[in-house]
């Protein structure tokens, strides 16, 4: 064969060293991008494995500070804080939501005053307070909109109260971007953001989050009369449009890693920040694939969160912030 019969262009060029490889890179994890999320518990000196996500703990108040440092350290920007209710302190309200001294606030307290620049996300939903699971009140085995609305203002404002930077509702409750505004605002609360769990998914992934928060023991039924169908993307365009009309900062698409194709739509089309969570399935997944040894823990983890930064995101909730910061910064 002539060299005439080969192309003039050569992909394979751009990728021939390190050096070439780093220049035409097109998308790059940074520390900034990362979200780490945190399970608190009541009890002293706790420090608990939740079984089905290996590597993860839920802790303490007493432990919680020397638990978040590394995060600060590394410069994680902010974690998202989920609290393990005592079964007894449920109910079918979920009434411990809107307590000011709940798990929650005090471990908005706690991380506040030891990491003032540290961003504290909370998640609002009924379901970790709620003696059914379910992220809304209950009527003849309906969850009820409005009425759950209506406690969603609350337990936003609480958690605001509180020192919660940004309210995530992770609810998929019609309305509630707007509700959660309005009260936040007439309280002086105009800076606190809005996070907007906007096309969340009724999801097999998110089975070992509830076993880590001890809900799913609970859960009657399934959440797929408020949670989006996994067979629709046109309906997730409509959830954006309407959270951002009501006011939403920030908007996030979840689970992650299947519905890429979701991110990079909401991205192209309304090019507003995008954030994607890597759920507790899919870390389950990986983490049990690494552990066997059938794939590479470090390339896992950083292909994994690569994907997210070329679907479009501005960042990711996952399991493997810590893991991911140390091999940015070199440090693991
Ligand atoms: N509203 C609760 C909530 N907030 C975050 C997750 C899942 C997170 C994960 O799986 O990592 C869930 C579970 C659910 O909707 O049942
Ligand atoms: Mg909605």
């Amino acid at each position: 064969m002539t060299n005439s019969a080969f192309p003039l262009s050569r992909p394979r060029r751009n990728r021939h060293d390190d050096f070439t490889r780093r220049m035409v890179t097109e998308h790059r994890l940074h520390v900034d991008d990362l979200i780490w999320p945190i399970f608190v518990c009541e009890g002293e000196k706790q420090c608990q494995k939740v079984t089905s996500m290996p590597g993860v703990e839920r802790v303490s108040l007493d432990m919680l500070v020397e638990h978040v440092r590394p995060a600060v350290e590394l410069g994680i920007p902010a974690v998202a804080i989920f609290p393990i209710t005592p079964v007894e302190l449920r109910d079918a309200e979920g009434n411990e939501a809107v307590n000011p001294d709940n798990l929650m606030c005090r471990a908005a307290r706690v991380l506040k005053a030891a990491f003032p620049k540290l961003g504290l996300i909370g998640d609002v939903a009924l379901d970790p307070y709620t003696d059914h699971g379910h992220d809304g009140l209950i009527q003849d085995g309906y969850v009820m909109n409005d009425e759950s609305v209506e406690l969603l203002r609350l337990l936003a404002l609480n958690q605001a109260n509180a020192g919660i930077d940004i309210i995530a509702p992770s609810d998929m409750m019609d309305g509630r971007v707007k509700a959660i505004r309005e009260t936040l605002d007439a309280n002086g609360k105009v800076t606190t953001r809005i996070m907007a769990y906007t096309a969340k998914y009724a999801s097999a992934f998110y089975g070992p989050f509830r076993d880590a928060l001890g809900s799913g023991g609970l859960l009657t039924g399934d959440k797929k009369t408020y949670q989006m169908d996994p067979a629709n993307t046109d309906e997730a365009m409509r959830e954006v449009e309407q959270d951002l009309r009501e006011g939403a900062d920030m908007i996030m698409v979840k689970p992650g890693m299947p519905y890429l194709d979701i991110i990079r739509r909401v991205r192209e089309r309304f090019e507003v920040p995008t954030f994607a969570y890597q759920v507790s399935g899919e870390y389950a997944m990986m983490m049990a694939a690494i552990q066997n040894g059938w794939l590479e823990r470090d390339r896992t983890i950083m292909e994994s969160l690569i994907a997210f930064k070329r679907a479009g995101c501005n960042g990711i909730l996952t399991y493997f912030a810590l893991d991911a910061a140390r091999l940015i910064r070199g440090s693991n």
